[in-house]
């Protein structure tokens, strides 16, 4: 009985327009109607209609070495084809990582892992304004969700002393100086304010050697005061580069707030040119591969190993992860969580990595879209819903299925058969296709609950699901039921209860919908639409907060999940079992399903102790066309 049901469910297809759950056959006349009717339409594609489809047919889980096997990153192994590949992963511990970290970290992690090599964590610290503990705690955290282990974890700081001391050799070689001019001095050196002008050295690029040594320790003793003198690099102020313009090597930072690690130690900081090249040099990073912005910096990280005669690693730079829809930046994330917009720094709604993880997404499935996307120097700027779909397809064959009904309508069985246990007692498998992902059993009650938007009060030739007088099938239940009459509340209006028969004898029903039996889990579930309602939240009309989509989070108190099934899919948590995030404590959202019908739906670190289980949407079923403008 169990497996003719599993069988005859298996047939049962989601039409991807409706949402509705099918019969193979009914989904094949509904496809042939809409093809015609596309073709009549012929020619008026919108561009992103075209990119969707083409994400949709993309291959689930590509070859994850062919991002280094071929193409830009086997082209930079080549440049240096090392015994020993170190790569190193520098993030500034200023705020938390996001969705376009999520590449900078395939890629340094991926390489290194492909040529049997080893990635370093390096907490790029330089500046101690803007840097907080919190913050390299989350990092590293994240990483090891995400499923790297990096070879070590380090801190630019752990070079200060060695870095000071090549400022000091630097000095000695001729090609560094202390300077204290002001920014508009500086300026002006550089050619005025279009750059036109010819450009030239102030006179302090003359002092001599002891003289700038004394100046540069006192600087390190503090005996200037914050932005009086900066240690200037002597590259070339003739170079079509301004990244060669004499750049600061050293500065002493406005604020005298103490270092997260070093706390009052220092008065003076490297710069990030300074800095970056020379803890890779000291790290001894083979390829160091980062984002295009820093494609102009390489020419100075290149002359700076070179002058000071000390190993060279080698920089790439790939193109960015840009999203657009939403926003990354430090400063509009902070004003979004202060402000109370969201929940916090890891909102479902947001896209750091934090937000990414709470909502429930598996570290795989970010792998898998990294994959998919594939890196070349270009910038790739993706829409939300490519993310989504990348997601949807990875969650499709990974986690298991329940029915988990949002807006519950109670729908009383008149004629249920209480002597026969094989019409109530049902096993329904957790997946139509993964048999090893097991069963869990259902009791078909003599009151279930629908969702109330599977009810209409009139009957309509398009509407396929139960009105008055029509038939539908409850999914997994072997006979369909029959609305008969329905109550409603006589203030509100609103239907209160169904009253419905099975239909034992009848015809196969047209669609099938899911439902809850007497006795579920009562969850809140949170469904989410994008934040924002335009594509580029920073240039919106009123900025960026203006541009918040009112109706981003829908909450459902009262949504109810078969307890069986709910609590066999948590005991066996994290779905997927194997995701990568094996070197991380599985969290809530590791209770992952698809809510058939509805959408993915992972555990939210809101749930509690005491049972009250909150629920994130993940990601919808499908795309949500309705909203294209917004996602
Ligand atoms: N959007 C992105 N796409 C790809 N790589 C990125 C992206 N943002 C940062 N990276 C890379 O991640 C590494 C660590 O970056 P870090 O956190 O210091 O950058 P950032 O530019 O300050 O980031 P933010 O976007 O948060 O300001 C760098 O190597 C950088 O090239
Ligand atoms: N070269 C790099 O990877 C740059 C890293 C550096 N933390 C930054 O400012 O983004």
């Amino acid at each position: 009985m169990a497996s003719s049901i599993t069988e005859g469910t298996s047939k049962l297809q989601l039409d991807p327009e409706t949402g509705e759950i099918i019969s193979k056959n009914e989904l094949k006349k509904r496809m042939q109607k809409r093809a015609k009717k596309a073709a009549k339409a012929e020619n008026t594609a919108a561009p992103s209609k075209a990119e969707s489809a083409a994400s949709k047919t993309m291959p689930a889980n590509l070859n994850p070495d062919s991002m280094f096997s071929q193409g830009f990153l086997a082209d930079v192994y080549k440049l240096r084809p090392s015994q020993h590949v170190r790569t190193r992963f520098p993030p500034e511990p200023n705020g938390y990582l996001h969705l376009g970290h999520t590449k900078a970290i395939a890629v340094n992690f991926g390489f290194a892992r492909y040529h049997r090599g080893e990635t370093i964590l390096r907490m790029d610290d330089t500046n101690p304004d803007a840097e907080e503990s919190r913050f390299s705690e989350a990092i590293e955290e994240i990483i090891a969700w995400r499923g790297f282990t990096p070879h070590r974890v380090t801190y630019a700081s752990d070079n200060f002393d060695r870095l000071y001391s090549l400022a000091e050799v630097l000095i000695e070689k001729g090609r560094a100086y202390v300077c204290h001019c002001n920014e508009t001095e500086i300026k002006i050196q550089r050619g005025g304010e279009e750059g036109k002008l010819p450009r030239f050295r102030c006179s302090h690029a003359d002092q001599d050697l002891a003289t700038n040594l004394t100046k540069f320790r006192d600087m390190r003793d503090g005996k200037y005061e914050p932005q009086s003198a900066f240690l200037r690099m002597k590259q070339d102020i003739t170079s079509g580069n301004p990244q060669m313009w004499d750049i600061a090597a050293y500065r002493i930072p406005k604020s005298r707030r103490p270092h997260i690690r070093t706390g009052t130690k220092w008065h003076i900081y490297p710069t990030y040119d300074f800095a970056h090249c020379l803890c890779d040099s000291i790290e001894e990073i083979t390829h160091s591969l980062c984002s295009t912005e820093f494609i102009t910096a390489r020419e100075s990280y290149e002359w700076l190993t070179k002058t000071l005669g000390v190993y060279e690693p080698m920089q790439r730079e790939f193109g960015r992860l840009n999203v657009a829809g939403t926003v990354m930046s430090k400063r509009a994330l902070k004003q979004l969580v202060n402000e109370k917009h969201v929940r916090g720094w890891d909102d479902p709604r947001l896209f750091t990595l934090a937000a990414i993880r709470r909502r429930g997404v598996p570290p795989g499935a970010i792998l898998s879209f990294v994959n998919e996307l594939g890196v070349t120097t270009a910038t790739t700027r993706i829409q939300i819903k490519r993310f989504d779909q990348s997601i949807r397809r990875y969650l499709e064959t990974t986690v298991p299925r329940l029915m988990l009904v949002l807006d519950p309508l109670r729908v009383v069985i008149q004629n249920l058969d209480s002597s026969n246990p094989e019409e109530q007692e049902l096993t329904l498998p957790f997946s139509p296709t993964q048999p090893e992902f097991g069963s869990y059993t259902i009791r078909l009650t003599s009151a279930v609950h629908i969702d109330r938007s599977d009810f209409r009060e009139v009957a309509d030739e398009d509407f396929f699901r139960l009105s008055p007088g029509e038939t539908v099938g409850l999914l997994q239940v072997p006979h369909p039921i029959k609305a008969i009459s329905h109550t409603k509340d006589p203030r509100s209006g609103r239907v209160t209860e169904i009253q419905a028969v099975l239909v034992r004898d009848g015809k196969k029903p047209k669609a099938f919908i899911h439902w809850a039996p007497e006795g579920s889990r009562r969850v809140t579930a949170r469904i989410y639409k994008p934040l924002f309602k335009s594509d580029n939240p920073m240039a919106a009309e009123g900025g960026f907060l203006a541009d918040i989509n009112p109706d981003s989070e829908a909450v459902y108190p009262e949504a109810l999940v078969n307890a069986a099934g709910f609590e066999d899919v948590r005991r066996r948590a994290p779905w997927p079992p194997a995701d990568g995030a094996s070197s991380s404590p599985a969290g809530p959202e590791g209770v992952r399903f698809q809510a058939m019908r509805v959408g993915y739906f992972a555990m939210d670190s809101d749930s509690t102790d005491d049972d009250a289980v909150v629920l994130n949407q993940i990601v919808s079923l499908k795309e949500d066309t309705r909203k294209e403008s917004a996602n």
